[in-house]
């Protein structure tokens, strides 16, 4: 058998049937099919009774309750002024607004380092730090476990204003049930990639809690370190994490910049600006006062968007909406060869 996988301009995700709407979504607007579609869905219900079931910290994913302290924590942590500021949306619920006049090309943002969280950031509990550095934990659960601690130290956190901002309940496939991942993703390859990703949560978590927490558990309790407050933070990381490829590539949460929603129409993304010294963005449409500024998550597919940030673009807007299909051709069929060279001469790979 040899087989090829070609990348076709479709519809990944199958469109949601009222009808078939879980409770979440059954909340959302009637005209939800003409909007981007948000995707969280309930939590699981196997959690034990002494572990919380609502994350304490955080906002509702649309309440700009928390902005103004955001806003003026970041000023005075050194945020420079801005020409956008926190507001409410129609696309992505809460996103940055051009309060000027923004050119074509013109540079944004301009988030010193200090602001950044990384695997180098300082613990408020320090000893906590250590135990995670000294079991060699890797940066993505490192990350998950050091924003749990800072959220859990409320306002001894010196990222309490962010943590306060951050949605208590990011958009999520991590939230879906595994009969809601059958049910909606029925004909994706995202399915088996999400059931993975939330496989692979679970895991982490149950691997920390064995080799780490259950011996520290004076630094690392249950009712804090447990499944819900990991796929919070997970949720978080999946979201809201940048890759900044002028500092090789390292990984950090950026305040502000990570308040940027993603639109398939533009080519402007995140990165380190050397000769600035900050996080910096390069616009390549221009905005007037009022116009929501937007980045490029990366040219990701429905599927990809929807696995990594939880949403779905609005139909037809995404040109780089792909699905994977796999083509085989049998070794015994009469004109294998041919056809495996047709198949190469379209750029297929064949095996
Ligand atoms: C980096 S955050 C952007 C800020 C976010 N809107 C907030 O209020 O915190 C990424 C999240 O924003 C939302 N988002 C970003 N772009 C979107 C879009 N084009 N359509 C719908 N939601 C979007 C999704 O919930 C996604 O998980």
């Amino acid at each position: 058998m040899a087989e090829a996988s070609r990348v076709l301009q479709t519809t990944l995700i199958p469109s949601f049937h009222p009808q078939h709407r879980s409770p979440i979504f059954q909340s959302l607007p009637l005209n939800f099919r003409r909007n981007p579609i948000q995707c969280t869905v309930s939590t699981s219900n196997s959690t034990k009774a002494t572990v919380p079931q609502k994350i304490p910290w955080g906002c509702e994913s649309d309440s700009l309750e928390n902005a103004s302290a955001l806003q003026k924590w970041l000023t005075d942590s050194g945020l420079p002024p801005q020409k956008m500021a926190l507001q409410k949306v129609e696309v992505g619920e809460r996103g940055l607004v051009a309060l000027k006049n923004i050119r074509k090309g013109e540079k944004l943002l301009f988030v010193p380092p200090s602001l950044f969280i990384t695997a180098d950031s300082e613990w408020t509990c320090g000893e906590a730090g250590k135990v995670l550095k000294q079991n060699g934990v890797p940066d993505w659960p490192f990350l998950a476990t050091y924003l749990i601690s800072e959220a859990s130290s409320l306002e001894s956190s010196r990222w309490s204003n962010y943590i306060s901002a951050l949605p208590r309940q990011p958009y999520s496939l991590l939230y879906w049930t595994r009969e809601e991942l059958d049910r909606y993703l029925e004909a994706s390859q995202i399915r088996q990639r999400a059931i993975e990703r939330v496989t692979n949560v679970v895991g982490t978590y149950n691997d920390l809690r064995l080799r780490i927490f259950s011996k520290y558990p004076a630094l690392f309790p249950e009712e804090v370190f447990n499944i819900e407050t990991f796929k919070w933070s997970f949720g978080i990381l999946f979201s809201r994490l940048v890759r900044l490829p002028s500092l090789g590539g390292k990984v950090a949460l950026v305040p502000w910049a990570d308040m940027l929603n993603h639109c398939c129409e533009v080519d402007a993304f995140l990165d380190y600006d050397k000769s600035s010294q900050g996080v910096v963005f390069s616009t390549d449409v221009s905005y007037e006062p009022g116009e929501q500024v937007f980045i490029s998550y990366g040219k990701k597919s429905n599927g990809e968007l929807l696995l990594s940030y939880g949403f779905v673009p609005r139909e037809g807007t995404n040109p780089r909406d792909s699905v994977e299909l796999s083509l085989s051709i049998s070794k015994s069929d009469k004109c294998y060869k041919e056809k495996l060279e047709a198949l190469r001469k379209h750029g297929l790979s064949a095996y």
